[in-house]
């Protein structure tokens, strides 16, 4: 069970279909928040839907006003690719009789090629042997053929689907350099043509990678309307340095996370959800859903 720290939280557990009802309690809501707000921000989650399991349902600062541009993080978020990461990082590792685990994998996830290289040689303790470079070169000959069968997140379509319907400005920001890109979304070129644009991680505004903002910021400057406000930007991400991102940028950010991720890497974002299917547009100020997933 994932949840997120306190500022300006109201931290909800709301046990669903169990017998036991616990009360409602609000961390704290700052001041001068005007009740409506608290009120409304409480009663949409109360109409949560999320089966079988107590949730600890976040919104972060109820009065933080309504998203009308949404920046979408690609590996790991829209599509399944962060195993093939692992699969092939722990093929290598086994080389050298040692194992790829969640605290390296946290560390690397979203970050540029070389930086993302660099430490996995470095605290694998294997850079006498492999250097990044070399390790960037064996990685993607083995991802060359993985990348292509790449399939979406639970979720991601019926959300891109629902916000494009809806006319709310969409686009990416991705660490994954262009090569990469064409290749990990070929099976997907149709639902991708509805982002506004894509920033990938070669592109030249972006002068370093997650967790600086470089790439958010660059994907907010080239919306219609853009450089747009930070607060009435929403960002979802996967990973603990795309998350430290988007708040670097001064941006809202849900972040879903991979469950095998350790929940102390979960404590930063605004909102944590187990999967886009359980994301609420209309907690956000966006359009919501006219289905119901579950
Ligand atoms: O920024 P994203 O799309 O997660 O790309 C990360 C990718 O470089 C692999 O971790
Ligand atoms: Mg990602």
């Amino acid at each position: 069970m994932l949840t997120t720290p306190t500022r300006f939280v109201a931290l909800i557990r709301i046990p669903f279909r169990s017998s036991i009802k616990f009360p409602i309690s609000i961390a704290h809501f700052p001041k001068g928040y005007p009740q409506k707000t608290v009120i409304r921000a409480l009663s949409n989650l109360q109409t949560m839907s999320t089966p079988d399991a107590a949730v600890s349902a976040t919104v972060t600062d109820a009065g933080r006003g309504s998203i009308t541009h949404v920046i979408f993080d690609m590996d790991g978020l829209l599509l399944d690719t962060e195993k093939f990461y692992t699969e092939v990082q722990e093929k290598i590792l086994a080389r050298y009789n040692k194992t790829f685990d969640w605290s390296l994998k946290a560390k690397m996830m979203g970050r540029k090629a070389i930086e993302a290289a660099r430490l996995f040689v470095d605290e694998s303790g294997i850079s006498d042997s492999l250097s990044a470079e070399e390790f960037i070169v064996e990685r993607e000959s083995m991802l060359q053929d993985l990348f292509p069968t790449s399939d979406l997140m639970p979720g991601a379509s019926r959300l891109l689907r629902h916000l494009h319907g809806k006319g709310v400005p969409i686009c990416i920001a991705t660490g994954t350099h262009t090569r990469h890109f064409d290749l990990k979304t070929q099976r997907h070129r149709e639902l991708f043509s509805l982002m506004h644009h894509i920033v990938r991680g070669d592109d030249p505004e972006v002068k370093q990678g997650k967790p600086a903002p470089d790439g958010f910021l660059a994907a907010s400057r080239r919306f219609e309307d853009g450089p747009v406000d930070p607060q009435k930007v929403l960002v979802f991400e996967d990973a603990p340095s795309g998350v430290q991102a988007a708040k670097n940028a001064g941006m809202n950010v849900i972040m879903v996370p991979d469950p095998r991720l350790d929940k102390s890497y979960c404590n930063v974002a605004d909102q944590v959800l187990a999967s886009l299917l359980d994301f609420k547009p209309e907690e956000w100020g966006l359009p919501s859903f006219q289905d119901s997933h579950n």
